[in-house]
C-alpha cells in the first residue's frame, strides 16, 4: 500500500463529496422544492412591504381618496405579508430539515465506509499511522464533511436562487438603485475568496493538531500506570498544554479570519444600504422622477432580507474550507488500498491434512526506518499432531514469523503453504479461520466472559464455551465469580490478572478449533504448573493439529517434535530437545542457564 495522496485539491474533494451526496437524489429534489418555495415567499415580503407603503402613501397624497377601499387593500397586504412569512418559515424549516437529514445520511455512510476500511487496512498501515490520528479523522473530519453537507451545499443553491431572483426583481424596478444595492456583492465575494485561501491551510493544521491532542490523550490513558508510577502527571500536563495551546491559537486565527470577513461583508452591505437610502431618497424627492416612496421602501426591505443570506456567505465559505480539508484527510484513508487482501479469483483454503510449510521465507518490515531484513531463508514444516517450538533472543523474529501465517504481513520472498496451497492465493477469511494465533499481549473486549470466549463464533453452544475455558484452566475461576460466564471483563469489568487474561485468550482461540494453532509467548504470564495443566488439557484438542509454540521459557517447548533456534532472523539450530542438547550450541547454553541448575533430569519431567 502506498501513502500517496491521490485525493486531489480542495475543489476535487468538494466535488467528490457532492457526488456522494447526489446519490440521495430524492432528498435533494425535495430539498430543492423547499429552497425554491422559501426563496419565493421570502422575496414576496419586500414586494408586499413596498405595496403597503405605496398604499399608505396614496391615502395621504390623493386628493379624494377612497380611503375605505385603500384601508382594505392595506389589510389584505398585511394578511398576505403574514401568510408569506408563515409559508417562508415552513419552507425554510423543510429546507433546513432536508439539509440536515442529507448531511446525517452522508455522515453515517462515511462513518461506515471509514470503519469498514479500518477493518481491512493492513498491519503495516496501522504500524505507520497513529491510532489517535485515525480516531481524529474518523470523528472530527467526518464531522467537518457533515457540517459542509449541512450548511454549505444546499444553502449555496438557496443563496444563488434568492440573490439571483432578488437581483432580477430589483433591476426591473430601477436598475441604478439595483446596481448600488448589489455593489457589496463583489466585495463580499472577494473577501470570501481571500478568507477561503487564508483558512484552508489553517483548517488542515487545526485538524492535525486535534489529531496530536487525541494521540497524547490516548497514550496518556493507555499508559496511565506508567504515568502515575513515575509521578509524571506535571510533565504530561505540560505536554498536553503545549499541544492544546497550538490548537487554541490555530482556532483563534481561523475565528479571527472568519470574524474579519464577516465584519467586512456586513460593513460593505450597510455602506450599500446607506447609498440606496440616499440615492433612492433623492429620487423620491425629485418630482420629475416617477420613483415612489413605496419603491424605496421595497428596495430597503429587499436589502434587509438579504443581509442574513449575505452574512451566511462567510459561514458557507468557512464550511467549504473545512469540508475540503476534512474530506481530503478522510479520503486519504478511504483511498488506501489494503496491501493484504483477497487476490481476484482466490478460493477458500481446503484443509486436507493440515500441513504447514515455510519455504525459504525472507521478510522485512518496509517502514520509515528502512527495510532491514527480519527473517532470512526460514524453512520448516509443521505436521498435524506435531509441535514446533521456536526459541531465540528478543528481536530474533519469532513473533514476526508467527504473524506471517495468518497473513498479517506478506513475506518478500519464499512461500508459505498449507496443504500445498499458497496462503497468498486463498481467501483471507478461510485462512484466518484455519489459523489461531494466541498473542502475548491479550486484548479483551468490554463484554461478558462468554462473549469474549465466543468472539469468533457468537453462535457457539454454552457447552463449548465452558469446555474451552476449562481447557485453558479458567473454568473453576469463572464459575466462582458471582455472575459466572456473564461477568463483565475489559475496561469497565472485573479486573483480571495478566495470566487470567492470557488463559481467556487461549480459550478464545481454541474455541474455533483452528487447524494450525500458534502460541506466541502466550503463557509468559502463567506459572509453569498451570501451563503444564493447560498443555495436558489441550493434548486432545491439538492431537490432530499442528501446534507452534514460541516461548522464552524452554520448559514450555522442550516437548516439541522440532525446536527451531532463531537468531537474527535465521534458523541457526534445529532438532529435538535431545538433539539440540547433543549439538552443544546456543540451545544448550540456554538450557544450562534456565533449566539445568534446577532440573538435571528433564527427560521425564518435560514429556508432560
Ligand atoms: N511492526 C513492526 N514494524 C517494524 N519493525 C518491527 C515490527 N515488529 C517487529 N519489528 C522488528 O522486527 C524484529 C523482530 O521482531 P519480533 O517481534 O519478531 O521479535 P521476537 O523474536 O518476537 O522478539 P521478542 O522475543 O522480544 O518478542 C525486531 O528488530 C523488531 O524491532
Amino acid at each position: 500500500m502506498t501513502d500517496t495522496d491521490n485525493t486531489g485539491g480542495g475543489f476535487h474533494v468538494l466535488m467528490r463529496i457532492i457526488r456522494m451526496a447526489l446519490e440521495y437524489r430524492w432528498l435533494i429534489a425535495i430539498g430543492f422544492v423547499f429552497i425554491v418555495g422559501a426563496s419565493i415567499f421570502q422575496l414576496f415580503i419586500p414586494l408586499l412591504i413596498g405595496n403597503g407603503v405605496e398604499t399608505v402613501e396614496q391615502i395621504f397624497t390623493s386628493e379624494n381618496p377612497d380611503t375605505d377601499a385603500l384601508r382594505w387593500t392595506l389589510v389584505t397586504i398585511a394578511g398576505m405579508l403574514l401568510g408569506s412569512a408563515l409559508l417562508r418559515g415552513v419552507f425554510t424549516y423543510g429546507h433546513m430539515y432536508i439539509s440536515e437529514n442529507l448531511a446525517q445520511r452522508l455522515g453515517y455512510r462515511l462513518r461506515m465506509l471509514y470503519y469498514e476500511k479500518l477493518q481491512r487496512l493492513s498491519f503495516a498501515y496501522h504500524d505507520r499511522v497513529h491510532t489517535g490520528d485515525l480516531l481524529t479523522r474518523g470523528l472530527l473530519d467526518i464531522e467537518g464533511v457533515r457540517a459542509f453537507a449541512s450548511r454549505g451545499m444546499l444553502r449555496v443553491v438557496y443563496l444563488a436562487i434568492f440573490v439571483g431572483t432578488g437581483t432580477v426583481l430589483m433591476m426591473r424596478e430601477d436598475w441604478q438603485l439595483a446596481l448600488i444595492s448589489l455593489s457589496f456583492v463583489p466585495i463580499a465575494a472577494w473577501r470570501s475568496i481571500v478568507a477561503r485561501l487564508q483558512t484552508s491551510r489553517g483548517w488542515r493544521r487545526y485538524q492535525e493538531e486535534m489529531g496530536q491532542l487525541t494521540k497524547i490523550m490516548d497514550e496518556n490513558l493507555k499508559g496511565i500506570r506508567v504515568v502515575r508510577s513515575f509521578s509524571a502527571e506535571p510533565y504530561e500536563l505540560v505536554k498536553y498544554d503545549i499541544s492544546s495551546n497550538e490548537a487554541f491559537n490555530r482556532a483563534y486565527q481561523l475565528v479571527t479570519v472568519r470574524a474579519t470577513n464577516l465584519t467586512f461583508i456586513t460593513l460593505a452591505f450597510f455602506g450599500a444600504m446607506s447609498l440606496v437610502l440616499l440615492v433612492g431618497g433623492l429620487k423620491v424627492l425629485d418630482e420629475a422622477n416617477p420613483f415612489s416612496l413605496g419603491q424605496l421602501a421595497q428596495f430597503l426591505a429587499f436589502m434587509s432580507i438579504m443581509q442574513n443570506p449575505v452574512r451566511q456567505l462567510g459561514m458557507v465559505v468557512a464550511g467549504w474550507a473545512r469540508g475540503a480539508t476534512s474530506g481530503k484527510r478522510l479520503f486519504e484513508v478511504l483511498d488506501q488500498v489494503p496491501e493484504i487482501d483477497d487476490k481476484p479469483g482466490s478460493k477458500d483454503l481446503v484443509i486436507t491434512g493440515g500441513v504447514l510449510r515455510f519455504e525459504h521465507i525472507d521478510f522485512a518490515y518496509m517502514d520509515q526506518f528502512g527495510d532491514e531484513q527480519v527473517l532470512t531463508d526460514v524453512t520448516f514444516e509443521a505436521r498435524p499432531g506435531h509441535t514446533i517450538g521456536i526459541v531465540g533472543p528478543p528481536g530474533s523474529g519469532k513473533s514476526t514469523l508467527a504473524h506471517l501465517i495468518p497473513r498479517f504481513y506478506d513475506p518478500i520472498a519464499g512461500r508459505i503453504l498449507i496443504d500445498d496451497q499458497d496462503i497468498s492465493e486463498v481467501t483471507l477469511a478461510s485462512l484466518r479461520s484455519a489459523v489461531g494465533v494466541v498473542e502475548q499481549d491479550t486484548f479483551l473486549f468490554t463484554t461478558t466472559i462468554d462473549n469474549n470466549v465466543a468472539y469468533g463464533d457468537p453462535w457457539a453452544e454454552h457447552r463449548s464455551i465452558e469446555s474451552a475455558t476449562s481447557n485453558a484452566q479458567m473454568g473453576e475461576y469463572v464459575e466462582r465469580l458471582p455472575s459466572g460466564y456473564g461477568t463483565l471483563v475489559g475496561e469497565r469489568g472485573v479486573s483480571l490478572s495478566g495470566g487470567q487474561r492470557q488463559r481467556l485468550s487461549i480459550a478464545r482461540s481454541i474455541m474455533l478449533h483452528p487447524q494450525i494453532i500458534v502460541f506466541d509467548d502466550s503463557t509468559a504470564a502463567i506459572d509453569a504448573a498451570t501451563e503444564q495443566r493447560i498443555r495436558a488439557a489441550l493434548q486432545e484438542v491439538t492431537a490432530d493439529r499442528a501446534t507452534i509454540i514460541i516461548s522464552h521459557r524452554l520448559s514450555s517447548l522442550m516437548h516439541a517434535n522440532e525446536i527451531l533456534f532463531l537468531e537474527g532472523g535465521k534458523i541457526v539450530e534445529r532438532g529435538s530437545h535431545a538433539e539440540l542438547l547433543e549439538q552443544g550450541g546456543k540451545y544448550r547454553d540456554l538450557y544450562e542457564l534456565q533449566i539445568r541448575p534446577e532440573d538435571d533430569n528433564f527427560q521425564t519431567k518435560g514429556e508432560v
